[in-house]
Protein backbone atom coordinates (compact mmCIF):
# COMPACT_ATOMS: atom_id res chain seq x y z
CA UNK A 1 0.00 0.00 0.00
CA UNK A 2 1.02 3.30 -0.67
CA UNK A 3 2.33 5.93 1.96
CA UNK A 4 -1.31 6.60 3.47
CA UNK A 5 -1.68 8.28 6.87
CA UNK A 6 -1.67 5.31 8.92
CA UNK A 7 -2.91 6.80 12.11
CA UNK A 8 -6.43 7.45 10.05
CA UNK A 9 -6.55 4.01 8.88
CA UNK A 10 -6.30 2.34 11.74
CA UNK A 11 -9.01 4.55 13.85
CA UNK A 12 -11.58 3.33 11.00
CA UNK A 13 -14.10 0.80 12.67
CA UNK A 14 -13.05 -1.81 10.61
CA UNK A 15 -10.08 -2.15 11.89
CA UNK A 16 -10.96 -1.63 15.55
CA UNK A 17 -9.77 -4.41 17.92
CA UNK A 18 -6.81 -5.61 15.23
CA UNK A 19 -3.51 -5.04 16.40
CA UNK A 20 -1.11 -2.90 14.56
CA UNK A 21 1.03 -6.05 13.24
CA UNK A 22 -2.64 -7.58 12.15
CA UNK A 23 -3.78 -4.32 9.96
CA UNK A 24 -0.13 -4.03 8.19
CA UNK A 25 -0.94 -7.42 7.36
CA UNK A 26 -4.53 -6.85 5.89
CA UNK A 27 -3.34 -3.38 4.58
CA UNK A 28 -0.14 -4.90 2.88
CA UNK A 29 -2.35 -6.56 0.10
CA UNK A 30 -4.57 -3.19 -0.82
CA UNK A 31 -3.50 -1.13 -3.29
CA UNK A 32 -4.47 2.94 -2.96
CA UNK A 33 -6.12 4.98 -5.64
CA UNK A 34 -7.26 8.43 -5.72
CA UNK A 35 -10.54 9.36 -7.85
CA UNK A 36 -11.15 12.27 -9.22
CA UNK A 37 -15.05 14.05 -8.76
CA UNK A 38 -17.29 12.35 -11.05
CA UNK A 39 -15.43 9.22 -11.97
CA UNK A 40 -15.70 5.85 -11.64
CA UNK A 41 -14.82 3.43 -9.17
CA UNK A 42 -16.43 0.37 -10.83
CA UNK A 43 -18.98 -0.19 -13.41
CA UNK A 44 -22.76 -2.00 -12.88
CA UNK A 45 -22.44 -5.50 -14.66
CA UNK A 46 -18.58 -5.40 -15.05
CA UNK A 47 -16.62 -7.96 -13.75
CA UNK A 48 -16.36 -7.75 -9.97
CA UNK A 49 -12.95 -7.72 -9.02
CA UNK A 50 -12.00 -5.98 -5.60
CA UNK A 51 -13.58 -4.91 -3.06
CA UNK A 52 -12.95 -1.27 -1.63
CA UNK A 53 -12.65 0.96 1.71
CA UNK A 54 -13.58 4.50 1.34
CA UNK A 55 -10.48 6.69 3.26
CA UNK A 56 -11.59 9.85 1.97
CA UNK A 57 -14.40 11.57 0.41
CA UNK A 58 -17.96 10.51 -0.67
CA UNK A 59 -19.10 8.17 -3.00
CA UNK A 60 -22.53 7.71 -4.80
CA UNK A 61 -23.96 4.10 -5.79
CA UNK A 62 -26.47 4.36 -8.58
CA UNK A 63 -28.02 2.07 -11.17
CA UNK A 64 -29.23 2.32 -14.32
CA UNK A 65 -32.34 0.74 -15.58
CA UNK A 66 -32.87 -0.63 -19.09
CA UNK A 67 -34.57 2.52 -20.10
CA UNK A 68 -31.66 4.43 -18.58
CA UNK A 69 -33.38 5.77 -15.71
CA UNK A 70 -30.73 6.74 -12.75
CA UNK A 71 -31.51 5.73 -9.24
CA UNK A 72 -28.64 6.45 -6.44
CA UNK A 73 -29.26 3.53 -4.17
CA UNK A 74 -26.99 4.94 -1.65
CA UNK A 75 -23.89 6.93 -0.31
CA UNK A 76 -20.82 5.64 0.96
CA UNK A 77 -19.19 7.60 3.58
CA UNK A 78 -15.59 7.46 4.59
CA UNK A 79 -14.36 4.39 6.76
CA UNK A 80 -17.23 2.03 4.92
CA UNK A 81 -16.52 -0.87 3.06
CA UNK A 82 -18.16 -1.09 0.20
CA UNK A 83 -18.17 -3.25 -3.37
CA UNK A 84 -18.57 -6.65 -0.83
CA UNK A 85 -21.79 -8.32 -2.13
CA UNK A 86 -19.26 -8.99 -5.07
CA UNK A 87 -16.67 -10.45 -2.86
CA UNK A 88 -19.22 -12.87 -1.09
CA UNK A 89 -20.15 -14.55 -4.60
CA UNK A 90 -21.61 -12.16 -7.33
CA UNK A 91 -19.59 -12.65 -10.50
CA UNK A 92 -20.72 -8.60 -11.77
CA UNK A 93 -21.40 -5.21 -9.87
CA UNK A 94 -24.51 -4.55 -9.55
CA UNK A 95 -24.72 -0.94 -10.08
CA UNK A 96 -21.63 1.59 -10.03
CA UNK A 97 -20.03 3.56 -7.31
CA UNK A 98 -18.76 6.97 -8.67
CA UNK A 99 -17.19 9.36 -6.66
CA UNK A 100 -19.42 12.34 -5.59
CA UNK A 101 -16.11 14.26 -4.61
CA UNK A 102 -12.38 13.69 -4.98
CA UNK A 103 -11.91 10.47 -3.10
CA UNK A 104 -9.09 7.95 -1.92
CA UNK A 105 -9.88 4.27 -1.81
CA UNK A 106 -7.84 1.40 -0.95
CA UNK A 107 -8.88 -1.88 -2.92
CA UNK A 108 -7.84 -5.43 -2.15
CA UNK A 109 -8.43 -8.36 -4.61
CA UNK A 110 -11.94 -10.41 -4.19
CA UNK A 111 -9.72 -13.48 -4.74
CA UNK A 112 -8.06 -12.35 -1.10
CA UNK A 113 -11.14 -12.54 0.89
CA UNK A 114 -12.04 -15.75 2.34
CA UNK A 115 -8.71 -15.79 3.49
CA UNK A 116 -9.16 -12.98 5.22
CA UNK A 117 -11.78 -13.55 6.85
CA UNK A 118 -10.72 -16.52 8.44
CA UNK A 119 -7.62 -15.38 9.48
CA UNK A 120 -8.67 -11.92 10.59
CA UNK A 121 -12.54 -12.72 11.70
CA UNK A 122 -12.59 -9.27 13.90
CA UNK A 123 -12.26 -8.03 9.93
CA UNK A 124 -14.52 -10.51 8.64
CA UNK A 125 -17.63 -9.87 11.58
CA UNK A 126 -16.65 -5.51 10.94
CA UNK A 127 -17.50 -6.48 7.25
CA UNK A 128 -20.86 -9.09 8.04
CA UNK A 129 -22.33 -6.39 10.38
CA UNK A 130 -21.76 -3.06 7.65
CA UNK A 131 -23.69 -5.70 5.31
CA UNK A 132 -26.39 -6.94 7.66
CA UNK A 133 -27.28 -3.29 8.36
CA UNK A 134 -27.23 -2.00 4.68
CA UNK A 135 -29.72 -4.65 4.37
CA UNK A 136 -31.79 -3.27 7.02
CA UNK A 137 -31.60 0.05 5.63
CA UNK A 138 -32.70 -1.56 1.87
CA UNK A 139 -35.95 -3.14 3.83
CA UNK A 140 -36.71 0.16 5.26
CA UNK A 141 -36.18 1.76 2.15
CA UNK A 142 -38.62 -0.50 0.24
CA UNK A 143 -41.68 -0.06 2.57
CA UNK A 144 -40.76 3.86 2.65
CA UNK A 145 -41.30 3.38 -1.42
CA UNK A 146 -44.24 1.19 -1.24
CA UNK A 147 -45.88 3.36 1.42
CA UNK A 148 -44.71 6.11 1.74
CA UNK A 149 -46.16 9.46 -0.12
CA UNK A 150 -43.28 11.69 -2.01
CA UNK A 151 -43.20 14.29 1.52
CA UNK A 152 -42.38 11.59 3.98
CA UNK A 153 -39.81 9.66 1.70
CA UNK A 154 -38.02 13.23 0.95
CA UNK A 155 -38.28 13.83 4.69
CA UNK A 156 -36.37 10.74 5.59
CA UNK A 157 -33.95 10.79 2.65
CA UNK A 158 -32.87 14.12 3.89
CA UNK A 159 -32.86 13.27 7.79
CA UNK A 160 -30.66 9.70 6.71
CA UNK A 161 -28.34 11.77 4.90
CA UNK A 162 -28.03 14.48 7.82
CA UNK A 163 -27.52 11.72 10.35
CA UNK A 164 -24.85 9.50 7.97
CA UNK A 165 -22.53 12.67 6.68
CA UNK A 166 -24.02 15.77 8.98
CA UNK A 167 -21.95 18.24 9.81
CA UNK A 168 -23.06 20.43 12.77
CA UNK A 169 -22.82 24.31 11.70
CA UNK A 170 -24.31 27.31 13.26
CA UNK A 171 -27.12 27.14 11.26
CA UNK A 172 -28.03 23.24 11.70
CA UNK A 173 -26.56 19.83 10.30
CA UNK A 174 -25.17 20.22 7.13
CA UNK A 175 -25.25 17.56 4.76
CA UNK A 176 -21.37 17.06 4.10
CA UNK A 177 -21.27 16.54 0.21
CA UNK A 178 -22.41 18.21 -2.67
CA UNK A 179 -25.94 16.99 -3.23
CA UNK A 180 -28.13 18.50 -5.98
CA UNK A 181 -31.91 18.73 -6.04
CA UNK A 182 -31.61 15.94 -8.77
CA UNK A 183 -29.88 13.40 -7.05
CA UNK A 184 -32.50 14.09 -4.11
CA UNK A 185 -35.01 13.07 -6.99
CA UNK A 186 -32.94 10.06 -8.20
CA UNK A 187 -33.04 8.57 -4.05
CA UNK A 188 -36.94 9.01 -3.53
CA UNK A 189 -38.47 8.03 -6.97
CA UNK A 190 -39.58 11.27 -7.91
CA UNK A 191 -38.98 14.68 -10.34
CA UNK A 192 -36.55 17.22 -9.57
CA UNK A 193 -39.71 19.07 -10.32
CA UNK A 194 -41.46 17.71 -7.01
CA UNK A 195 -38.35 18.08 -4.81
CA UNK A 196 -37.36 21.45 -5.58
CA UNK A 197 -41.58 22.61 -5.04
CA UNK A 198 -40.86 20.35 -1.43
CA UNK A 199 -37.54 21.95 -0.75
CA UNK A 200 -38.65 25.53 -1.36
CA UNK A 201 -41.21 25.07 1.12
CA UNK A 202 -39.78 24.09 3.70
CA UNK A 203 -37.30 26.59 3.11
CA UNK A 204 -40.40 29.47 3.65
CA UNK A 205 -41.04 27.28 7.08
CA UNK A 206 -37.40 27.13 8.62
CA UNK A 207 -36.81 23.89 8.26
CA UNK A 208 -34.13 23.70 5.91
CA UNK A 209 -31.28 25.67 3.96
CA UNK A 210 -30.79 24.90 0.57
CA UNK A 211 -28.37 26.06 -1.60
CA UNK A 212 -26.85 25.19 -5.15
CA UNK A 213 -26.31 21.32 -4.34
CA UNK A 214 -26.34 21.98 -0.41
CA UNK A 215 -28.88 21.14 1.95
CA UNK A 216 -28.46 22.14 5.82
CA UNK A 217 -31.15 20.58 7.86
CA UNK A 218 -32.05 23.81 10.76
CA UNK A 219 -35.35 21.58 12.32
CA UNK A 220 -34.53 18.13 12.34
CA UNK A 221 -37.85 17.99 14.69
CA UNK A 222 -40.05 18.82 12.32
CA UNK A 223 -38.08 17.20 9.28
CA UNK A 224 -39.10 13.80 11.45
CA UNK A 225 -42.83 15.15 11.68
CA UNK A 226 -42.68 15.53 8.65
CA UNK A 227 -41.32 11.88 7.90
CA UNK A 228 -43.99 10.18 9.88
CA UNK A 229 -46.39 12.38 8.68
CA UNK A 230 -47.85 13.82 11.98
CA UNK A 231 -47.60 17.22 10.23
CA UNK A 232 -50.84 18.81 10.87
CA UNK A 233 -49.83 22.56 9.33
N1 LIG B 1 -30.17 -4.48 -7.54
C1 LIG B 1 -29.50 -3.43 -7.08
N2 LIG B 1 -29.84 -2.18 -7.48
C2 LIG B 1 -29.18 -1.11 -7.04
N3 LIG B 1 -28.14 -1.17 -6.21
C3 LIG B 1 -27.76 -2.37 -5.77
C4 LIG B 1 -28.42 -3.56 -6.18
N4 LIG B 1 -27.82 -4.59 -5.56
C5 LIG B 1 -26.85 -4.06 -4.81
N5 LIG B 1 -26.79 -2.73 -4.93
C6 LIG B 1 -25.88 -1.79 -4.34
O1 LIG B 1 -24.67 -1.82 -5.10
C7 LIG B 1 -23.64 -1.82 -4.14
C8 LIG B 1 -22.30 -2.33 -4.60
O2 LIG B 1 -21.43 -2.25 -3.49
P1 LIG B 1 -21.86 -3.04 -2.15
O3 LIG B 1 -21.76 -4.48 -2.43
O4 LIG B 1 -21.09 -2.49 -1.02
O5 LIG B 1 -23.36 -2.63 -1.93
C9 LIG B 1 -24.18 -2.74 -3.06
C10 LIG B 1 -25.56 -2.20 -2.90
O6 LIG B 1 -25.59 -1.04 -2.11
Amino acid sequence: MAALDRSLISRLPLFQGLTPDEQSEILRDARSSRYAKETAIFAQEAEAHSFFVLIAGHIRVVRTTPDGQQVIARYISEGEIFGVAAALGRTTYPASAVAAVDCVVLAWPNALWPDLARRFPVFGAATYRTVGSRLQETQTRVVEMSTEQVEQRVAHALLRLANQTGRKTDSGIEIDFPISRQDIAEMTGTTLHTVSRLLSKWEEKGIIVSGRQKVTVKDAHRLVVLAENRDKG
